[in-house]
């Protein structure tokens, strides 16, 4: 039988963390505040910078939204990150990926001052992820992960941990995190090019599906009793639906979750997860400062 990872009731306990944490940056004098900006006019990346902003007046958290016209140059853009850089009320800068084609996205994350890099993507936090140094900001949503694992009380240690994907902003970072020290997993990097993925996949005990492919992981890709952690959010078709839409995983959820030991649903899973870790950044953020 499967266990359902309850993704929104862990980051509601990680929210009430923070709660605590605005509340002791106050009386220190510290008002801790996100800028997060958007660039054109992406429908999902209208939800989810929302609800980042939302989040953070539920908290107590100074927040700044800058939404951008798709015509924004990269000149300007970089002037916007180079003032938030600046100014001392912001502690964390996010710029909502993935932005306009004409935007050099690797520039602008460089851009960004790495101690606010709260996103954990700039060259230095990277690497520091990479040396397992602490001083680092860790990527909201592989750190949301593992935060889920913990709380389902998923051994990680000598466990086989099969991640599918590898971007910098989930595959990569999460293969670092579960071998780094502590975590202790032996983890294989799997991607679309990979020969005999289900074959990999059916290795697991732990399997982290990260390749933004709408229900890929089938229930013969799983084996009986693994722990199933689904990154993928996408928006496929539905036309019984107001909005015309439903949103998905990267794994075939009904007929995968009997297999499982626990799974996380999607949504309800890793993406409140996300959010809620970008906040435990901002406030690691402005407690540094
Ligand atoms: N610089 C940058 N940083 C990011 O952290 C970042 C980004 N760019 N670009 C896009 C991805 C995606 N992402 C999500 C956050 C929350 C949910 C989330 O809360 N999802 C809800 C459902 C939300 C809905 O209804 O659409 C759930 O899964 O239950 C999803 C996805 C952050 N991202």
């Amino acid at each position: 039988m499967s266990k359902i990872i309850d993704g929104k009731a862990v980051a509601a306990a990680v929210l009430e963390e923070c709660r605590q944490e605005v509340e002791q940056l106050k009386a220190r004098g510290v008002t801790p505040g996100l800028a997060v900006v958007l660039v054109g006019e992406d429908p999902a990346s209208q939800v989810y910078v929302g609800s980042k902003v939302r989040t953070c007046g539920e908290l107590g958290i100074h927040s700044e939204k800058i939404v951008l016209p798709t015509e924004t140059t990269q000149e300007d853009l970089l002037a916007v990150v180079e003032r938030l850089n600046a100014d001392p009320a912001i502690h964390g800068i996010l710029v909502q990926s993935p932005p306009p084609p004409h935007i050099d996205e690797e520039a602008i994350v460089r851009a960004i001052d790495p101690a606010k890099d709260v996103d954990g993507f700039h060259p230095e936090n990277v690497a520091k992820l990479a040396l397992e140094d602490p001083s680092g900001f860790v990527p909201c949503t592989p750190a949301g992960c593992m935060r889920l694992l913990k709380e389902a009380g998923v051994e990680t240690k000598g466990a086989n941990a099969v991640v599918i994907g590898r971007s910098m902003i989930v595959g990569k970072p999460m293969a670092l995190l579960l071998m780094a020290k502590g975590s202790d997993a032996t983890v294989t990097v799997a991607h679309s090019r990979s020969k005999d993925l289900p074959g990999i996949c059916r290795q697991a005990d732990i399997v982290i599906a990260a390749v933004g492919r709408p229900e890929m992981v089938k229930a013969d890709w799983v084996r009986e009793g693994a722990v199933v952690i689904d990154v993928g959010i996408n928006r496929v078709e539905d036309a019984s639906r107001k909005s015309g839409f439903r949103l998905t995983g990267d794994v075939a959820y009904p007929e995968v979750a009997p297999k499982c030991a626990a799974i996380t649903p999607v949504p309800g899973g890793v993406g409140p997860m996300t959010i809620a870790m970008l906040m435990k950044n901002t406030l690691i953020s402005a407690g540094r400062s």
